[in-house]
């Protein structure tokens, strides 16, 4: 038996008993449920990642609904915890739910949400940084200043990448990948390659027309293709950026095989999630190609890195912060209630997961419906007209 978890209580007379396995930013998601008469518990345990039996302690004998982050494991254990507590909502704080088990989920009729579009800028623009940083060196220049090595200019100190008219693969090119594209492209008038199950339409059109502007004002215009294949973004990109969601298709997606296939000089970047890359493969390819670079937000061996990655100085590593700024985690509060809250309530579902802005507008109450259910369908939840 797992002893008793620490938590703070709000509205302790409230008549839904709804669960955040962490402390979420901001304040309005706490009101939101308050509002409806949900006594919400947050667990307070100076712990990073809770486990399996923490949650089940935490979860108890009557719990509605369960906000919870991707470190945890919500697989059956969970879910049959919850659902004989009375369950039926579930929220991730996140919009990967690689750590769902959404099978385990259905069988026991708990509703599974995410929080899309309120992190898709946010995360690309930390793509891009990483980008920047990976391409002109920053991380290494910084280090070099702060050891007091700079004794002056040289034509040939940290000589990195032009990114200009250079070109730009993207490879899973949703919400966040297509962003990230718009970004490199119009910000550093980068050519694109991408490669997506699906065509993004809308991307190519902006690529188009931005190309077009670039023409009609005198200057180099700029591409876009659709790539058949990986392996043609791999071959042909200068610096590559990594978006798809993590499943069975894209485990590994990066390994040797692929590494080898990139320009020497290339940059990778990923933001998606660590197993996306064959971690090992890649400090052997670090080491091999000191001109290669990579810039990481995520790890195979979440909070782990391989052995050898921290010693590359060609590679730039941040602990999973791509999707942390102030309004973003703010917004991912509020949808990871809102989706708990309104299974509870018998919402509908909202009818489109990529339009999640109304459930964010402070200064208006949110729309009657859950956010975004990625099981909705399965479960045979109603979809909101609105
Ligand atoms: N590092 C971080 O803090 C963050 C990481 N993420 C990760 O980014 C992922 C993507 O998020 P969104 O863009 O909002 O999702 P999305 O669903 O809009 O985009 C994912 C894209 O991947 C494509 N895809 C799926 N399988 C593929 C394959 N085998 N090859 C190529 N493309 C494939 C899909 O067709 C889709 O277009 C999330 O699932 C999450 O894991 C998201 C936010 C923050
Ligand atoms: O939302 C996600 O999937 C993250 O990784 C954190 O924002």
């Amino acid at each position: 038996m797992a002893k008793p978890v620490s938590i703070q209580v709000w509205n302790p007379n409230g008549k839904y008993r709804v669960i955040s396995t962490k402390p979420m930013p901001g304040t309005r998601w706490i009101n939101l449920l308050i509002e409806q008469d949900c006594r919400v518990e947050i667990c307070t345990e100076k712990k990073t990642i809770l486990s399996v039996d923490d949650i089940i302690a935490l979860i108890g004998n009557k719990c509605d609904g369960v906000i919870g982050q991707l470190t945890e494991d919500w697989g059956d254990t969970l879910f049959a915890a919850l659902s004989r507590a009375g369950g039926k909502a579930f929220s991730n704080m996140a919009v990967g739910y690689n750590n769902v088990d959404v099978n385990a989920a259905n069988k026991h009729g708990v509703a599974v949400g995410n929080t899309p579009g309120v992190l898709t800028e946010t995360t690309a623009e930390l793509a891009a940084s990483l980008s920047l940083a990976a391409a002109r060196r920053i991380v290494e220049a910084d280090e070099f200043m702060r050891a007091g090595l700079y004794d002056g200019w040289l034509p040939h100190l940290f000589v990195g990448n032009l990114l200009k008219g250079q070109t730009v693969g993207v490879i899973g090119a949703g919400r966040i990948g297509s962003a990230y594209a718009r970004m490199m492209v119009e910000g550093f008038k980068m050519n694109l390659i991408y490669y997506d199950l699906y065509q993004s339409t809308r991307l190519e059109k902006f690529v188009t027309a931005y190309g077009d502007f670039l023409k009609s004002n005198g200057e180099q215009p700029v591409y876009w293709k659709r790539a058949s294949s990986m392996e043609e973004v791999l071959r042909e990109a200068d610096v590559i950026s990594l978006h798809p969601v993590l499943d069975k298709t894209t485990y590994h997606l990066i390994n040797k095989n692929s590494l080898a296939t990139m320009k020497k000089e290339a940059i990778l970047v990923n933001c998606s999630r660590g197993p996306v890359v064959d971690e090992v493969a890649l400090v052997e390819h670090l080491k091999q190609n000191p001109m290669f670079r990579v810039g990481l937000d995520v790890f195979e061996d979440e909070p782990f890195m391989k052995p050898g990655l921290a010693e590359m100085k060609n590679a730039v590593v941040v602990p999973h912060i791509a999707s942390a700024s102030k309004w973003t985690r703010e917004g991912m509060a509020t949808l990871a209630a809102l989706n708990v809250l309104g299974k509870i309530k018998g919402y509908p579902i909202w009818s489109d997961p990529n339009r999640v802005e109304p459930f964010l507008n402070e200064n208006s109450p949110p729309p009657a419906a859950c956010p975004s259910i990625v099981n909705a369908k399965a479960l045979g939840l109603p979809v909101s007209k609105l």
